[in-house]
């Protein structure tokens, strides 16, 4: 069996491709990287380390790489390919798109298999986004054509991750924990299942509880842990006082999703406990400007933040803690991120409350904006030096 897998970076090999080589797939890795891309060629495997106490190790071989520039080899690769998946960055879908659509293309005058296409993103709907990419690059007939062989179920991934600093270039450290949650109700006949994949028929409450409890605690620490000036989400989540933020932040999206759901109250807490202790994992040194990267993504209204603040209120609940993580995330400025740059220029010329509609769509009159921008001024009141 062939796999395709867009993004040869931290979760790319890591997980992804971990996954898929155990599930005995060759896979072709699409990467606009050029050193990772002649790298994997070259070696034509890599090894993945757990962090944990033994360090175990996996090999992952029947590996190459192709160059994402080179359009007409990506759409050749995805012609005989089995399957399609991505972990690119949801902002990086629309320019993968059009490789994808040729590959459909030649797909559509030869091979009959079912071809299925799975972004592999945080996001909520990833697939379904990278369709409508997809399908814009496609004429009607064509469309029409594939409709009922390419599908694109959406999925939630979840594994730790961290920036990686090896002397071995693909070498990739992930935490012990993953979970990888696919929508069978987008799977097409005669889809051979991948082993280590949970198949569900709804996949929402899965992404919402995945994004709204690990990727909200995450950021909160990591915003809350910038300002402090903590380097790693180790050492934010040694300080009492951005745990307290954390767990505050998880009862309120909680709160939301219990309500939204019908979680059960106490297997939630247990889903909470035990993110809070992948987050503290001592072997694993995750960066806060990794985790707090892409502000403005992460301000979004349908991400970690704005989303389940708006459905918590929804439910009556209080979001003080959210509130002051979206705050915290308006403090972010990391030199080497544009999104961060972008934001903290926004704010110097036309002024926090006008970012806040601007990126979080929260209306000027809303009693959640007035929230944000209260903290916004007490988190500087704080740290009037900003980071240090
Ligand atoms: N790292 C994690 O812990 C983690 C966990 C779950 C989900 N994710 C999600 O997975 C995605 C990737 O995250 P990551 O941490 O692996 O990032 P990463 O930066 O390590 O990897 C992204 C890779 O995509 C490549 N890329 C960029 N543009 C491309 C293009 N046009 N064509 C082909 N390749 C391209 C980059 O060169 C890079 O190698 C994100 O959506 C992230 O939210 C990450
Ligand atoms: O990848 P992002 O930027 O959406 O979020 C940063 C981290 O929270 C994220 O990568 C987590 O490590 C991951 O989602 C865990 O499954």
């Amino acid at each position: 069996m062939k796999a395709v897998h867009f993004g040869a970076g931290n979760i790319g090999r890591g997980f992804i491709g971990l996954l898929l080589h155990n599930a005995g797939y060759d896979i072709t890795f699409v990467d606009v990287n050029d050193a990772l891309v002649s790298q994997l060629r070259a070696k034509g495997q890599y090894t993945v380390k757990l962090a944990n106490e033994q360090a175990d190790t996996f090999l992952v071989d029947r590996v190459t790489a192709i160059d994402g520039k080179n359009i007409e080899l990506v759409a050749e690769a995805i012609a005989e390919a089995d399957l399609v998946t991505t972990a690119v960055g949801v902002n990086v879908l629309k320019s993968i798109a059009g490789a994808i659509a040729k590959g459909i293309g030649l797909r559509a005058s030869g091979s009959r298999q079912p071809l299925h296409v799975i972004a592999c993103e945080n996001a909520i709907g990833g697939s379904t986004m990278l369709k409508r990419h997809v399908w814009e690059h496609l004429s009607p007939d064509v469309q029409a054509q594939v409709e009922k062989t390419v599908a694109f179920p959406d999925a939630a991934v979840d594994r730790i991750v961290p920036l990686q600093q090896h002397e071995d270039p693909l070498l990739v450290t992930v935490e012990p924990f993953y979970e990888w949650t696919v929508d069978r109700s987008a799977v097409l006949p005669g889809h051979f299942e991948i082993e280590g994949v949970h198949y569900v028929e709804q996949l929402e409450p899965y992404i919402e509880r995945k994004l709204f409890t690990v990727n909200t605690g995450h950021c909160c620490a990591a915003y809350h842990g910038y300002l402090k000036g903590c380097a790693t989400i180790q050492e934010a989540m040694k300080d009492p006082d951005i745990v307290a933020e954390v767990r505050g932040a998880l009862k309120e999206s909680g709160a939301a999703l219990i309500a939204a759901y019908r979680f059960d109250e106490a297997g939630h807490a247990h889903y909470i406990k035990t993110i809070l202790d992948r987050f503290v994992n001592p072997y694993l040194t995750d960066e806060v400007v990794r985790v707090g990267r892409s502000p403005i993504r992460k301000l979004s209204p349908n991400d970690r933040l704005v989303r389940p603040a708006l459905l918590a209120q929804k439910f009556g609940a209080e979001v003080t803690h959210l509130a002051a993580a979206m705050a915290a995330a308006l403090r972010f400025d990391p030199a080497d991120d544009p999104e961060a740059a972008e934001l903290q220029q926004a704010i110097r010329e036309l002024g926090v409350d006008w970012a806040i509609t601007k990126y979080t769509g929260l209306d000027g009159q809303s009693a959640l904006h007035k929230q944000v921008a209260e903290q916004y001024e007490k988190l500087g009141r704080l740290h009037p030096q900003g980071k240090e």
